[in-house]
């Protein structure tokens, strides 16, 4: 499977311009990588503009669920959306989706670890539902939204689902940076699969982003790296046999004593 990563450099509070840059970004990357999948960041369509969120957000994922359905079918691509602040209601959601090269929405997730340190619980309702396994071309995978990967207990269950692809949609500051490599190294690790990030660049207020979109092999190497600073678009062809073959060498799954663990897990 080949996979294209927009590592975006994000125009805060302006949806419409953003949709423009993911557009021009698609057309090119299809004609020259010739992707299977596109993965794009965190709240790509405003960046953590949080204080007017409800002049800009999506209304129930307009126009942005139609915006990327169009995209995927268009040009035959599966696109893993990376998220959007989603206004239901009254509330905000940080919402990511799925879709496929028939332009169907297959999932939908809205973040349930709400960030403090970019101030999202403030600003944004948190989702009440756990990532859960999906299939895309005969492949298991799972996906999760940027601060979520500091908590193994969402991910651990999408491995023992099945899951051989994590998906990380991000947009993880600078300041924290060594955490982000290396958590997301060892979440390929211990969850035996390979682990693909869209993180973006750029500022916003006292926020840097640090980039380094990462593409983690089931074994942890790092097969592919973004800049830190650099809007940037990163291709690559992942096997998915390899996890099968890692997963036979160290059994780690078949060696779990789960009878002995808290909560089953
Ligand atoms: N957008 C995010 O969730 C950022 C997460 C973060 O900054 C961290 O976990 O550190």
């Amino acid at each position: 499977m080949k996979i294209s990563i927009y590592q975006m450099e994000i125009v805060p509070g302006n949806p419409s311009e953003n949709h423009r840059k993911v557009h021009a970004w698609i057309e090119k990357e299809v004609e020259t990588s010739k992707p299977d999948l596109i993965v794009l960041p965190e709240m790509w369509t405003t960046s953590y503009t949080l204080e007017d969120i409800h002049l800009h957000a999506d209304d129930n994922g307009n126009p942005t669920v139609p915006f990327l359905q169009t995209m995927a079918k268009s040009f035959n691509i599966n696109i893993i959306g990376g998220s959007f602040a989603n206004k239901v209601g009254v509330k905000v959601y940080n919402t990511a989706v799925v879709i496929n090269r028939q332009g169907e929405t297959i999932y939908q997730y809205n973040k349930v670890h709400l960030v403090p340190m970019l101030n999202e619980p403030k600003y944004l309702a948190g989702g009440q539902n756990v990532p859960e396994v999906f299939e895309l071309e005969g492949m298991k995978m799972g996906l999760i939204i940027c601060y979520d990967l500091r908590f193994a207990e969402i991910i651990r269950p999408l491995a023992l689902e099945g899951a051989e692809v994590l998906f990380i949609v991000a947009e993880w500051p600078i300041a924290r940076l060594n955490h982000w490599k290396n958590i997301q190294i060892t979440r390929a690790i211990e969850n035996q699969m390979f682990v693909v990030s869209c993180n973006n660049v750029g500022s916003y207020q006292n926020d840097t982003f640090g980039g380094n979109s990462m593409v983690v092999n089931p074994w942890g190497d790092t097969l592919l790296e973004g800049s830190t600073t650099d809007e940037e678009a990163l291709s690559i062809s992942i096997n998915i046999e390899e996890t099968k073959e890692i997963r036979e060498k160290v059994p780690v799954f078949a060696s779990r004593v789960s009878h002995l663990y808290k909560q089953g897990l």
